[in-house]
């Protein structure tokens, strides 16, 4: 029979001293369970460290609790405790059975750093015993004199406690102690003591280790005292554990014990502990052979069970030579060895044996962590050449001073000083953890898109304005049309040609309207939504509210308006999270969904993107930061421009970033100013104010752009590359970039969550409409400086000719300036094209930058930085009669007198802050009049 399992029939049970996931699912210890007769596991913390550390059997768990934002103790407590519940789960039927005689168990220990901490054990041996929540559990607690009345509270809570660490005769009668308290509490109070079990874990072979080497070297004195050590070597441990039992006899009998054995309590078994023998002199077997007894418990290394298995010879010898152990331990004070003395030593080494193996596990599992964190988002990688050396230190200096965990607690002081400022910041920054919001309301998202497509719709218009239809613009462009989505088109501008465009390609009575304004107070998103109304009232009556949905702020005043008119549904989105942050909000997610994209996925990769910038705790690299610290300091050196490079099918998410960055930098007098959609020209067009930026994804040559880049970088500009998997990883980007803007405008010591110059253009619009509402025109306002050939020049800058203008203005031109193209005009493939042909032109012949923007758009997005960055622009403002204009119902002005009015407010305000402008106004065809221009611009600045 094999011997392992023929210890049983001297009443004593061998358990299991090892733990690893691979023998629970791989049938390796259900197989020693049933072959040989093994009947209890243990583990410890230098178990789990070997198991979890030095395997990879644990690296996909650990990866995705990382992923749900887990710390690396977090992670450890999962890991072990489900190896602890899979464990017990495989004993389960013998500790169930009616002859498991306290066996069927397995031991999870507390935490080594909780050695000296009583409160600290009783709390997290709850704890465990709540999350393993099998009753085979056994909770480990240390024998130290901390421990001692942690083990009473324990057991009379009703928690299994396997004491360890127990080295000494003294200390283990008190173990026993603690016990029979711990019973007797229970007692007293009523409470059951049957399937209480406890066992003593005796420390054995460390106890040799330790002294026979002071033996030894007594003995090779010789003498008398020689003789006795030389007696002594190789013994204290086996006579320490035979005397231990003696004690257990004692205790365990008499009527104390028989009192609560009467009410169904079972001793408090020894338990054999370190028992791998560890000195070559010894026989291998020597601390499992010599201690088989009854009522007792062995717990074996796997290579001690091995070789038992192969050549142990069981019999009962605990009761062996109980008298010479006795006279072994009694010979120990004459030579001067003290075993209580011995047994603290052991038990304060001890502690660090679980102690240093723990921490070792942890900063594995941190790097682990660490790793699954870093690889769940794609990385930025940043050659910022000259650079690198300060922004490699403001990082460091970042991280000294806690900034990640300041940030994401939401500490104003991080970026501006005054207190009510402060306040501010800290009332918007709710798009924190929007997208974990968010997860939660992907199913009522989904269900309404379901609902939607149902009653029969068949498109989805989404009207708004900045970060309000941004993202839906960037989503749109960036993912194919969705086999299970609606087809999708984005309005955000007052030009009465777009509009109309708009309503003649879409089913009209087959359409969603999704008006999306957070402060519900936007003029634009409410001219459109109140255009669209009355044109759905002409088809649908009463019922027109079927077609609308909203997207606003609680308490906005168009949810009244929504509400009174019948809007289909309104989605109160979140005060704290401000417009251009709101991408992973309501107002990105539901135009996402209807779309047909797969929300939950965006949101996944958002998660991991905030998780990697330390939302679930400490990082060791938190790429928005690292970013915007980049970009921060680069700005902060004249490189603040920062010139996005993308492939076509992400040209809009240029737009994003140029309203989240230029609006949450650009006041002050400081700011970063993206470009985006610069033509590429030669090298040497660019100045010394660039950062290049490049957002593209893997897999997807990108030859031109990749080339010029690489041509950038050679010429020594700083550049940043990001390469996603795919479009779904927007949703991570998204908030890279968010976690970057709010991490520059800290470097730059600005607010960025306030918008201050945009009311100044919202103002002067304001001022003209009312104009316009009592006068029936917009006013007058100044007169050209120049007209020629149907085209009028308004200009501070002197010139008796178009030319001469033209030459004037664009003569201002210094090196760190920006052209900037405000087009309040119909955007269309063509108009395009002519823009992108003056902006090559400007940039090969004045080495400046290029911006340009459709106006109102950019009003809400760029408009911030024009106003409140630096004074560094050249505004070329076009403006057009429109030939074709849309009158907007209920209001005595037209499509086109708003997006007029917009444009001339946008110019006073421009002029207010002394700004360089230039209005060009087209009365004929616009697209033909900017290819004019450029025809002049190419002679003036050619001179
Ligand atoms: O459960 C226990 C004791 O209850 C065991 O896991 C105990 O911790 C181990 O036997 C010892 O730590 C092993 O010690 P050693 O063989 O490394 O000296
Ligand atoms: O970026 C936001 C725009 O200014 C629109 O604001 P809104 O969402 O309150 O309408």
């Amino acid at each position: 029979m094999n011997p392992l399992a023929s210890v049983r029939q001297f009443n004593q049970s061998i358990w299991l001293d090892y733990i690893r996931r691979n023998i629970l699912v791989n049938g390796e210890l259900a197989r020693l369970l049933t072959e040989d007769g093994l009947r209890g596991v243990t583990s410890n913390p230098a178990i789990f460290e070997k198991a979890i550390g030095g395997s990879a059997d644990y690296d996909a768990a650990i990866q995705a609790l990382a992923q749900q934002g887990l710390g690396a103790e977090a992670i450890y407590e999962q890991l072990a405790v489900q190896d602890v519940q899979h464990a017990c789960d495989l004993l389960r039927p013998l500790y169930d059975a009616p002859d498991s005689g306290g066996d069927g168990y397995v031991s999870l220990e507390v935490s080594p750093t909780l050695i000296h901490d009583t409160e600290g054990t009783v709390a997290e041996g709850l704890r465990f015993w709540h999350a393993v929540a099998r009753p085979n559990v056994m909770i480990k607690v240390p024998a130290t004199l901390e421990g001692l009345p942690a083990i009473h509270q324990l057991i009379a809570q009703g928690v299994n406690v396997n004491v360890t660490l127990i080295f000494g005769l003294e200390r283990y009668q008190a173990v026993a102690e603690a016990y029979l308290l711990g019973l007797e509490d229970r007692a007293a109070a009523g409470l059951p003591l049957a399937r209480i079990d406890s066992v003593a874990s005796f420390f054995l072979s460390r106890i040799d280790v330790l002294l026979d080497p002071q033996l030894e070297q007594l003995a090779q004195q010789g003498g008398e005292q020689g003789a006795t050590a030389a007696a002594a070597v190789g013994e204290v441990a086996l006579a320490s554990a035979k005397q231990a039992y003696q004690l257990y006899k004692d205790i365990f009998s008499g009527s104390r014990w028989e009192a609560l054995r009467a009410q169904g309590a079972a001793p408090q078994r020894l338990l054999w502990a370190s028992t791998g023998n560890k000195n070559p002199k010894y026989d291998n077997l020597k601390y499992v052979e010599h201690l088989i007894g009854p009522e007792t418990v062995n717990t074996i290394p796997v290579e001690t069970l091995d070789l038992y298995r192969a050549g142990g010879q069981p019999q009962s010898r605990l009761e062996e030579g109980t008298a010479e152990a006795a006279a072994v331990l009694a010979s120990l004070p004459a030579l001067g060895i003290d075993l209580t003395q011995v047994a603290q030593q052991l038990e304060d080494e001890g502690g660090q044996k679980f102690k240093e193996p723990f921490a070792k596990l942890l900063a594995v599992l941190e790097a682990k962590r660490q790793q699954a964190v870093d690889a769940a988002v794609v990385p930025a990688e940043l050659h910022l050449g000259q650079y690198q050396a300060e922004v490699d230190a403001s990082v460091a200096a970042f991280d000294a001073q806690n900034f990640t965990t300041g940030f994401w607690n939401k500490q104003g002081d991080l970026w501006v000083e005054d207190a009510t400022a402060q306040q501010s910041v800290r009332s918007f920054m709710g798009w924190l953890r929007v997208a974990e919001t968010m997860v939660g309301a992907v199913p009522e998202i989904e269900q309404f898109v379901h609902e939607v497509k149902a009653a029969g719709f068949k498109h989805v218009v989404v009207m708004g304005m900045g970060g309000s239809s941004m993202t839906p613009i960037v989503f749109k462009q960036a993912f194919a049309s969705q086999a299970n989505g609606l087809p999708m088109s984005v309005l955000d501008t007052t030009n009465p040609g777009s509009v109309r465009e708009i309503e003649e390609a879409v089913p009209l009575a087959e359409t969603l309207f999704v008006v999306a304004s957070k402060s519900g107070t936007t003029a634009e998103p409410l001219a459109f939504g109140d255009y669209f109304y009355a044109r759905m009232k002409e088809l649908k009556g009463e019922r027109a509210g079927e077609n609308f949905v909203a997207i606003t702020d609680p308490g906005s005043k168009f949810v009244t308006q929504a509400t009174a008119e019948g809007y289909r549904r309104i989605f109160l989105n979140f005060p704290e999270v401000g417009g251009r942050f709101s991408a992973l909000s309501y107002f990105g997610l539901v135009p996402a969904a209807l779309y047909g994209l797969p929300i939950d996925e965006i949101l996944a990769g958002a998660i991991g993107m905030m998780r990697a910038c330390g939302a679930y705790g400490p990082v060791a690299h938190n790429p928005g930061l690292e970013l915007g610290v980049a970009l921060g300091v680069l700005a902060q050196h004249g490189r603040d421009k920062l010139t996005l490079v993308v492939p076509d099918s992400l040209s809009d998410l240029g737009l994003w970033l140029e309203q989240l960055i230029a609006e949450s930098t650009g006041k002050e007098g400081k700011g970063i100013l993206p470009l985006a959609g610069e033509p590429l020209t030669s090298i040497s067009s660019y100045g010394t104010d660039r950062v290049f930026v490049y957002v593209g994804y893997q897999g997807q040559p990108d030859a031109v752009n990749e080339q010029h880049l690489a041509a950038l970088e050679a010429a020594g500009h700083p550049i940043v590359r990001i390469l996603m998997n795919d479009a779904r990883d927007l949703g991570a980007e998204f908030f890279r970039w968010e976690v970057a803007t709010a991490v520059s405008s800290a470097v730059l010591r600005i607010n960025p969550f306030d918008q201050p110059n945009v009311q100044a253009a919202k103002t002067a619009t304001d001022q003209l409409m009312k104009v316009v509402v009592e006068q029936g025109q917009l006013p007058q306002t100044s007169q050209p400086i120049v007209q020629e050939n149907g085209t009028d020049y308004y200009t501070a800058a002197p010139g008796r000719n178009a030319e001469e203008v033209l030459k004037s203005f664009f003569g201002q031109a210094n090196a760190g300036d920006f052209l900037c193209i405000q087009a309040y005009l119909m955007e269309t493939p063509a108009l395009n094209e002519e823009l992108q042909q003056v902006r090559a032109l400007v940039q090969e012949q004045l080495h400046i930058a290029t911006a340009s923007g459709y106006g109102p758009r950019f009003l809400h997005s760029t408009g911030q930085y024009h106003k409140g960055g630096p004074d560094t622009g050249l505004y070329l403002q076009l403006t057009t009669d429109h030939a074709q204009d849309l009158p907007l119902p209920g209001r005595p002005y037209t499509f086109g007198t708003f997006q007029n009015a917009q444009a001339a407010g946008d110019l006073q305000a421009l002029q207010d802050y002394k700004r360089r402008t230039l209005r060009v106004h087209f009365s004929g065809n616009p697209t033909q009049g900017v290819a004019a221009l450029l025809s002049q611009l190419r002679t003036v600045l050619a001179k």
